[in-house]
């Protein structure tokens, strides 16, 4: 394991992501539905959790808010975050709530479902903007937020009031949104809506008007802004406020644009496919990676890639996230 990273005194965390925390409880038996499976892996999950342990591996300092449920569970997600030298100081304990677990079903190479339990109220929406400490929010050189953390309050004015924090900053690396769009937390009883859609669209775009970078995939870029063709979404991330639109097209590539005019194209790296599940998070701790370093913009989708495939290839997320020297190894270097 990663030993824990914390900056020195005073100086910004590398990477700072806020939402959903909990526990992956994954099948050990592939390719059999939840009522056949005998036995499950316990991991630490939760997509930006997963972002932040990803940075961490690549030799970031990071740093979470969220919250948990006051359980063991609560327990088990703060001793995994420090082992993977994830900073918890801002993950905090919801009394009344319940630490959420999530399962899901594995079918390789392209059918993973996820079974969320996050009822009555995940504790990771129930982040409060008074809380936040906005001092480090505004100092993070990354801030990485989701469209998950819209979708109830007080989670989501802690999400604007976090971006906002950030407004007209120059001396900052970026300000990322991850677009993840997660329907059964925007309807009625966990089912989809036409509201909910609607709903999300207008607070996205609160979002994407302080964000400096938006990564999602094509279903979670029509969300944003009504179109599915990649180029079209990219172009209507940028006219939306972004300097960076990332499109993950799954096993046809992605797509990155910048305002600059520089633009990647690029396949995925072909791997074995274990389990796509956690293959964006890791994807998204190198894209942090890459732009903390400078580098160019098709160097940092390439490495990203490389990430994304080395946890589409094991069972895990946050355990699977890749160290640089692998994903050096994977790109030949
Ligand atoms: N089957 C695969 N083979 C190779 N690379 C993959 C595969 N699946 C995903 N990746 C890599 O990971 C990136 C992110 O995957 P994907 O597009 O599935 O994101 P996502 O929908 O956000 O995933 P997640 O399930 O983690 O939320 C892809 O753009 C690609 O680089
Ligand atoms: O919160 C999620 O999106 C699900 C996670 O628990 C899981 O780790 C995953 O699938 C990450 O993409």
């Amino acid at each position: 394991m990663t030993p824990p990273m914390t900056p020195p005194t005073n100086e910004p965390f590398d990477v700072l992501t806020m939402g959903r925390i909990g526990v992956d409880l994954y099948p050990l038996q592939t390719g059999v539905g939840l009522a056949e499976v005998e036995t499950f892996g316990k991991f630490l999950g939760g997509s930006p959790t997963n972002v932040a342990v990803a940075a961490a591996r690549l030799g970031r300092t990071a740093a979470l808010i969220s919250r948990t449920g006051q359980d063991p569970f609560g327990d088990y997600c703060h001793q995994a975050l420090k082992g993977f030298g994830v900073d918890d100081r801002w993950v905090t304990p919801v009394a009344s709530e319940p630490t959420p677990v999530t399962f899901c079903e594995i079918f390789p190479p392209d059918d993973f479902p996820l079974y969320f339990y996050r009822r009555p109220k995940a504790p990771d929406l129930h982040i409060r903007p008074e809380e936040l400490d906005l001092d480090a929010v505004r100092a993070a050189r990354v801030l990485w937020v989701t469209g998950t953390g819209l979708c109830e309050e007080p989670s989501r004015a802690a999400t604007l009031a976090a971006v906002a924090a950030r407004g007209g900053s120059t001396d900052r690396t970026a300000t990322v949104f991850d677009l993840d769009w997660r329907p059964m937390f925007w309807g009625e009883g966990g089912k989809e809506s036409a509201d909910g859609r609607a709903n999300a669209r207008a607070l996205y775009r609160e979002v994407l008007a302080h964000a400096t970078v938006a990564v999602g995939n094509v279903a979670e870029c029509e969300v944003a802004t009504g179109v599915r063709a990649p180029r079209e979404c990219a172009e209507a991330l940028l006219d939306a406020g972004v300097e960076l639109a990332v499109v993950k097209q799954g096993p046809k590539g992605v797509l990155a644009l910048h305002r600059d005019g520089t633009s990647a194209e690029l396949p995925p790296h072909p791997v074995e496919v274990v389990n796509g599940l956690g293959a964006g998070d890791a994807f998204g701790g190198a894209l942090c990676h890459g732009l903390l370093a400078g580098w160019e913009l098709e160097r940092i989708v390439r490495y990203a890639n490389a990430a994304g495939a080395l946890v589409a290839s094991r069972l895990a997320c946050s355990s699977a996230m890749p160290t640089a020297a692998e994903v050096d190894d994977l790109l030949g270097r």
